[in-house]
């Protein structure tokens, strides 16, 4: 099978890969609805971030539908009227391996660089989540994509192995865990493939006294509650400048409780169930562990029945701030991937920003503050993929998206994926005689 795909890609040329990706690419009215509502069955988020998250889908592929015209390569002058040129050249099978938080939006990330880049694709959704991801792959054949360049295989970690063992895959894109990222990368080592890793984060959330504190505490809530907490770049250690910690605490406990949990597809919901039983208790393990390690719960981290008595079998819980954390404690160590915050005070920028970098994980990190200078000098300072100024959670198609440290590597997003998609080929051409020592 691999081998044909192989050859798809490499049939796969420049201009109708713009054309196939252009194909009508975008789900709209009922149908982006509808997709929608199956994102919410699949994964349990409110049917609003479901939204969301089909749009960034569609934007992604039209993104590299318009790059992909763009690739180019070099050309270089030689002495003696030599010169060499580049080509920018597809790697051949590109296999994703997904998480199971963004299972649709993930899956367009992976598939619009790699065919953009003339790449044939094997996606392989997690088993937590594996509906929404075939519908991309159906929306793609519709839109005219050969039979064979983007294909679908469902299964869970020996499936991936597989993936990852495979003589005829040139790349292996993984999106969860660090453990996994590593396996990923071990197997993927056996037969030298190119492996992109978006792997997890504990990322800081610096807010400064002199911050616009009503939107620290949006922001702040934007990077610790989406998708019930299961963000890889939620910023879930959010450092407070003392000064302002009883303002800052009392705003962001009000609005935490304020949030609506319950029926994901309802409109009005704003944090839908966690993706299973064992994640559940995991996420509530780390909030009796961080009771026990001295922290203070000023509001959530208990399970939660809503009322109407269809839900009554789901993974719900109420979100949670935890208060008085110390930089050693479990809760501010691991990624919970859940709906916990964990609150630090700090006093100085220099002492937050060594506490900031003081983990192994640099997916992202934000810094709310009205001083210019700071910001920046922040910004450079923290040692993570991505910096915030004054937002969070946001990842616009435009801009790449990846980690440091031990969050992974490559891009995804932007004009630099490109370069994790494609390999460049030197032709060096001589116009005169060869210049032979022999
Ligand atoms: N930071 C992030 O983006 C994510 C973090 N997580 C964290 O990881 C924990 C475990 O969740 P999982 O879904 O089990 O994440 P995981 O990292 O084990 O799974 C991610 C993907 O890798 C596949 N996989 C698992 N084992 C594999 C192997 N040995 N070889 C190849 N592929 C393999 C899975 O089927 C899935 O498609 C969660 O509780 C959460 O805390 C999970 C997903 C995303």
């Amino acid at each position: 099978m691999m081998a044909g795909l192989a050859s798809a890609a490499a049939h796969h040329h420049t201009n109708s890969r713009r054309d196939l990706l252009h194909g009508n690419m975008e789900p709209q009215g009922e149908r982006r609805d509808n997709i929608a509502k199956l994102e919410v069955i699949n994964n349990g988020k409110t049917i609003t971030e479901a939204e969301y998250d089909i749009d960034a889908a569609w934007q992604c592929i039209e993104y590299y539908a318009g790059l992909a015209p763009t690739l180019s390569g070099q050309h270089i002058q030689l002495p003696g009227g030599a010169f060499a040129y580049t080509r920018r050249e597809p790697l051949g099978v590109c296999a994703g391996i997904l998480a199971w938080n963004y299972p649709f939006m993930i899956a367009a990330w992976k598939c619009a660089p790699a065919l953009a880049c003339g790449n044939a694709v094997v996606f392989k959704p997690s088993p937590m989540t594996p509906v929404t991801g075939v519908i991309l792959a159906e929306i793609f054949h519709e839109a005219g994509v050969p039979v064979g360049l983007v294909n679908v295989v469902q299964g869970g970690a020996e499936t991936g192995s597989l993936l990852c063992h495979h003589p005829n895959v040139a790349k292996v894109s993984f999106t969860g865990s660090v453990p996994t990222g590593k396996k990923v990368m071990e197997m993927s080592a056996k037969t030298v493939k190119h492996v992109t890793l978006e792997l997890g984060g504990k990322s800081p959330l610096l807010i400064f006294k002199d911050c616009e504190l009503e939107n620290a505490v949006r922001g702040a809530l934007m990077a610790n509650f989406l998708t019930q907490g299961q963000v890889c770049t939620n910023g879930t250690r959010v450092f407070v400048q003392r000064e302002i910690m009883p303002q800052f605490l009392e705003e962001v406990v009000k609005r935490t409780k304020a949030i609506v949990v319950g029926d994901p597809l309802l409109t009005e919901t704003r944090m839908g169930g966690l993706i299973s039983k064992p994640q559940l208790d995991k996420v509530l393990g780390f909030v009796a562990q961080a009771k026990k390690e001295g922290a203070r719960v000023l509001c959530g981290g208990e399970p939660l029945t809503p009322s109407d008595p269809k839900l009554k079998n789901g993974y719900f819980m109420s979100p949670c701030v935890l208060d008085n954390c110390r930089d050693d404690m479990t809760c501010v160590k691991e990624e919970i991937f859940g709906p916990v915050m964990s609150v630090l005070p700090f006093d100085t920028e220099e002492e937050v920003l060594q506490r900031a970098n003081n983990t192994t994980f640099g997916l992202a990190s934000g810094v709310f503050t009205r001083d210019i200078s700071r910001a920046h000098r922040v910004a450079a300072n923290l040692e993570a993929g991505t910096c915030y100024i004054n937002t969070y959670s946001i990842s616009p198609v435009e801009v790449p998206f990846g980690g440091y440290k031990m969050s992974g590597f490559g891009r995804e997003n932007g004009q630099a994926t490109v370069d994790y998609y494609s390999q460049l080929k030197t032709v060096i051409v001589e116009m005169g005689d060869v210049d032979s020592l022999f």
